[in-house]
């Protein structure tokens, strides 16, 4: 993990979407190293909330997958907050079909998994389970929860939840994609971190309602060579029909071409937020 997250004192908690056994739980865990304790809670938005009110010093929270795109509920909640991100990392995901150690053949009546992860392992349910009803929860764990105490009721999640909730693998590695891979962000209040000479920025811009903007957002990048790693929209909500553009791209926030970028956006814009600047992770 990079220094920025180790830097965070010591005996200080990650939250994290849990219950233990997600996906965010092992990011959690990859971040916290020896020295900070991991602090489960029940949504996306209640990661956002416990470090914006002091209950935990960092916030890990899953925002796009290789197979299924963006995770619209941290991107909405990245509009709102005043966090910044300190740090990306890449999680490798394996999906199993988890059932109930008790459960007959055929038994299963239903299938429940995050909504990120049924969407990943779609093209699979669709072959192997077409008739069986799909329900989405709040997290891969929870559903495996809900498994452990119910043998008509099956749970995709990973192998940790797997463990933790005592549940027979019966089928292993069925997601869609095999190299099917998560991007998490680790959020803090400060946000602080310096360059490292291998960063990335993520911005959040308002575009203005008019022909062109969206050219003259990326005017400023083409002119300062800086180059984009991810663009993209999400309805505003401060009106119907407009649109946030979410922007990462390489370098630090101290950089001076990054600088430069920044100052011109500022002009075509009708608002700008800088959402941190972060060593970048290998995907
Ligand atoms: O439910 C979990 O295990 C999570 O950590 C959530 C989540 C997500 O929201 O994308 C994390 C990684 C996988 O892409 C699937 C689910």
């Amino acid at each position: 993990m990079s220094d920025s997250v180790s830097e965070a004192a010591a005996n200080l908690a990650v939250a994290f979407l849990g219950p233990t056994g997600t996906f965010s739980h092992e990011a959690a865990s990859r971040c916290a190293g020896e020295t900070m304790s991991l602090q489960p809670v029940a949504s996306i938005d209640d990661v956002f909330l416990a470090v914006e009110a002091g209950n935990a010093e960092l916030g890990v929270v899953p925002v796009e997958n290789s197979t299924e795109g963006a995770v619209n509920t941290t991107q909405d909640c990245l509009v709102e907050t005043s966090l910044r991100t300190i740090a990306e990392l890449y999680l490798p995901i394996q999906h199993n079909f988890l059932v109930n150690p008790v459960a007959e053949p055929g038994q299963i009546r239903r299938i429940v998994s995050h909504k990120q992860s049924l969407g990943q392992c779609r093209l699979w349910l669709r072959e192997h389970f077409p008739a069986i009803e799909c329900q989405d929860v709040a997290s891969n764990a929870e559903a495996a929860r809900m498994a452990a105490s119910d043998p008509d009721t099956a749970a995709i999640a990973g192998e940790l939840a797997a463990s933790t909730y005592q549940l027979k693998i019966l089928h292993a590695g069925i997601q869609d994609r095999k190299n099917n891979t998560t991007r998490f962000l680790v959020l803090s209040r400060d946000g602080k971190t310096s360059s490292t000479g291998c960063d990335k920025t993520s911005i959040l811009v308002y575009a203005e309602n008019k022909p062109g903007a969206l050219f003259r957002i990326l005017a400023p990048f083409d002119k300062y060579q800086v180059s984009l790693t991810r663009i993209e929209t999400r309805p505003a909500r401060d009106g119907v029909w407009s649109y946030v553009f979410f922007i990462d791209f390489e370098g630090h926030m101290d950089d001076p071409a990054v600088r430069q970028v920044f100052s011109e956006l500022t002009q075509c814009t009708v608002k700008i937020k800088n959402l941190g600047s972060y060593p970048r992770a290998i995907g």
